[in-house]
């Protein structure tokens, strides 16, 4: 089986803080894999080390296939990363975002004009080029946010937080989206704290106190497997286990 990620032994410490623990998981390409955890888990940190902006105290860390620490080309390449903050030029236009970014990735004027065209209709901004980022939507803001994270065509798409703060039918038509590119070949990590979303991928895995619970399964399996009624059970569950297994005071709540 080919990987999109493999994360084996991984860990970070800040001083001698433990925000990631020993860590391990697989996930398998073109799968949506949601990363789940409350608020001061080890999310951030994990997603930072994938993306190899942060080098692991300990741990192999493989992206595509490849070591994150000696191929670092391949991983800007082959990555795209979209955040909840959306990184995006509020004063340019739609076009002119896609432009830059575009810039960023080195694309000649043809392969840009190809590409634009894709993603303007990928996002579902066609007509809305001319029109200022800032004055879009928060549904379109979102969409028009993953168009430029996705300018350079990348295999493995790390997502966090991409849909706090929209409205529920941005959020669906988001989830269609996300769903067509993992179906045409796109693979995911998709932090969420919307346990509906959680539902929706293919595979979710938790992480609390810089520790992964449980394995990387499917939320079916996972609801059979604990015969609970949703992941949010599913979820106050492991963390109330893992609470009675080792006293750790001084996490955040989550905001479910
Ligand atoms: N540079 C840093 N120095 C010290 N501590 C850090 C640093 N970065 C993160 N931490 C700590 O590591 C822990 C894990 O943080 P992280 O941002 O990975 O959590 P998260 O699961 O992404 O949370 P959230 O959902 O709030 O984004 C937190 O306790 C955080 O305060």
């Amino acid at each position: 089986m080919e990987y999109a990620i493999e994360v084996e032994g991984l860990s970070k410490h800040f001083g001698s803080y433990a925000a990631v623990d020993n860590i391990s998981f697989s996930v398998p390409k073109n799968k949506i894999f949601g990363f789940l955890g409350p608020n001061g888990s080890g999310k951030s940190t994990t997603i930072r080390m994938l993306c190899g902006v942060l080098l692991p105290t300990a741990g192999n860390l493989r992206v595509l296939g490849k070591d994150v620490k000696t191929n670092t080309d391949f991983v800007r390449q082959n990555l795209g990363y979209m955040s909840q903050k959306f990184s995006l030029y509020e004063d340019l236009s739609v076009e002119k975002n896609l432009d830059f970014y575009a810039g960023i990735y080195g694309l000649n004027k043809s392969a840009r004009e190809v590409r634009k065209r894709e993603l303007l209709s990928m996002a579902k901004l066609e007509g809305r080029e001319k029109q200022i980022a800032g004055h879009l939507s928060g549904g379109w803001k979102q969409r028009l946010a993953l168009g430029c994270a996705m300018i350079h065509r990348p295999q493995l798409m790390i997502l966090d937080e991409p849909t706090a703060g929209v409205d529920p039918i941005s959020r669906r038509e988001f989830w269609g989206i996300i769903r067509e590119l993992a179906d045409q070949g796109t693979s995911f990590l998709i932090t969420t704290h919307y346990m509906d979303e959680a539902e929706r991928c293919d595979l979710i895995g938790f992480i609390y106190n810089g520790k992964i619970i449980g394995d990387v399964v499917s939320p079916i399996h996972l609801l059979e497997q604990e015969r609970a009624k949703g992941i949010e059970d599913v979820f106050v569950r492991y963390v109330d286990r893992m609470n009675k297994e080792e006293s750790s005071p001084g996490i955040g709540g989550y905001n479910a």
